[in-house]
């Protein structure tokens, strides 16, 4: 292949003022001074910077190809001091692996297409230790602008390269960045989660009380009513409200009064079963839903809530009670019964619980409310 009619510039000399067009499946270089500077400038820092070793070779004839150039890449790798430009690659590269090479340069001009492959092999590096490699080449065909083959491009990617050092900073090896880049994701993805999981406590609960707040309570409260009439199961609802509260805080002040609220909330929450679903509906009021449980049931929780409460901390709360209906379609209807007879229970003196009389509870209550001292 003759190399008449070649004006290839040598990239390691100059892009500067030549062109650079990509034609169908060849790479043509035309040198003519018509070349997009931004275009040069970005092939120049390819050639300069990119870590992959590039070089070009000036097609001569059959198997017989002449470095034209390198990148400082590919001088690095084959040590500062040899000179290869104006070398035969096959007289460069030791046998087999020139050989592979060349052979592979030869089907990069005889296909007009460019060419990629891997190959292993040994070399002696610029420290005369001989090493084992493993890369993968790329070959692309250049022709003149009338379309006549003359130059190769060759870039060889080797995994275990490393970018050139482009200052006074040693480069830590790309493994370790990689194990650094993962424990920095994973950190942060932990970090997400530990936040994402802040965030939805805060929004599904009572910041004084650590029970639910009103509107997550009245969610799974609704849920729980749903799953109650689908498997037709007994369900209460309970209504509770510390007795004389407002005199607490008028007394013994705002503190005073917090705490009142967090121990009646945290000797609720020690009794009950996971299952069983506590919340601040306002104020000093709670609700408390008992999920499969009947009306006999939620008394005997709230008198064993009422005498805890009276022991560890004085305070008294009166409740009100409402069992599931077979007609209830909302969470509401059992909240407006229960508020119905937590009224009552104030009404009737503090201190005591109200819910439907049952037909064994009727016989033993005359009066229709039990009073617990
Ligand atoms: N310390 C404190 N007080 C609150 C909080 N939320 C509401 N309160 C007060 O709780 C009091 C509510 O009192 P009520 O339930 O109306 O009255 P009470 O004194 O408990 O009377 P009875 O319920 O009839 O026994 C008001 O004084 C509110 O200001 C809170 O988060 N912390």
């Amino acid at each position: 292949m003759s190399m008449q009619g070649c004006r290839a510039i040598p990239m390691n000399r100059s892009v500067q003022g030549g062109a650079s067009m990509v034609s169908s499946n060849s790479l043509t270089l035309e040198f003519s001074g018509r070349l997009d500077s931004h275009a040069g400038t970005l092939i120049r820092s390819f050639w300069d910077f990119l870590p992959e070793q590039m070089f070009i070779v000036r097609i001569e004839g059959r198997e017989n190809f002449v470095i034209e150039a390198v990148n400082p890449s590919q001088q690095a790798k084959l040590g500062n001091g040899l000179t290869c430009v104006g070398k035969h690659l096959a007289h460069l590269l030791p046998s087999p692996l020139g050989d592979g090479v060349v052979a592979n340069c030869v089907r990069c001009v005889d296909e007009g297409m460019p060419v990629r492959y891997e190959a292993t092999g040994c070399y002696v590096d610029k420290e005369g230790v001989r090493r084992q490699c493993r890369w993968q080449m790329l070959l692309v065909p250049i022709a003149n602008h009338q379309g006549l083959l003359t130059h190769l491009l060759g870039i060889v990617h080797d995994p275990n390269t490393q970018p050139p050092n482009m200052g006074s900073y040693p480069q830590p090896r790309f493994q370790e960045l990689e194990l650094e880049l993962e424990r920095r994701v994973l950190d942060r993805t932990n970090e997400l989660m530990a936040a994402n999981l802040q965030l939805t406590y805060l929004a599904t609960h009572d910041c004084l009380t650590e029970t639910y707040n009103r509107r997550h309570l009245l969610d799974l409260a609704d849920n729980e009513l749903n799953r109650a009439i689908r498997y037709e199961l007994p369900l209460c609802l309970m209504m509770l409200d510390i007795d004389y509260f407002k005199s607490i805080n008028d007394e013994q002040g705002h503190m005073a009064g917090d705490q009142a609220l967090r121990t009646v909330a945290q000797a609720t929450l020690a009794m009950l079963r996971d299952c069983d679903l506590v919340g601040r509906y306002g104020g000093d009021e709670f609700i408390i839903i008992l999920p499969e449980t009947d009306i006999e049931g939620a008394r005997a929780i709230a008198e064993r809530l009422c005498h805890t409460l009276q022991e560890v901390s004085q305070l008294s709360v009166s409740i009100g009670i409402a069992t599931r209906r077979h007609d209830d379609q909302t969470i509401d209807e059992l909240i407006s019964r229960a508020d119905y007879l937590l009224l009552d229970a104030k009404r009737n003196g503090r201190n005591r619980i109200e819910c439907p009389l049952t037909a064994s509870r009727r016989n033993e209550i005359t009066k229709g409310s039990v009073p617990l001292r």
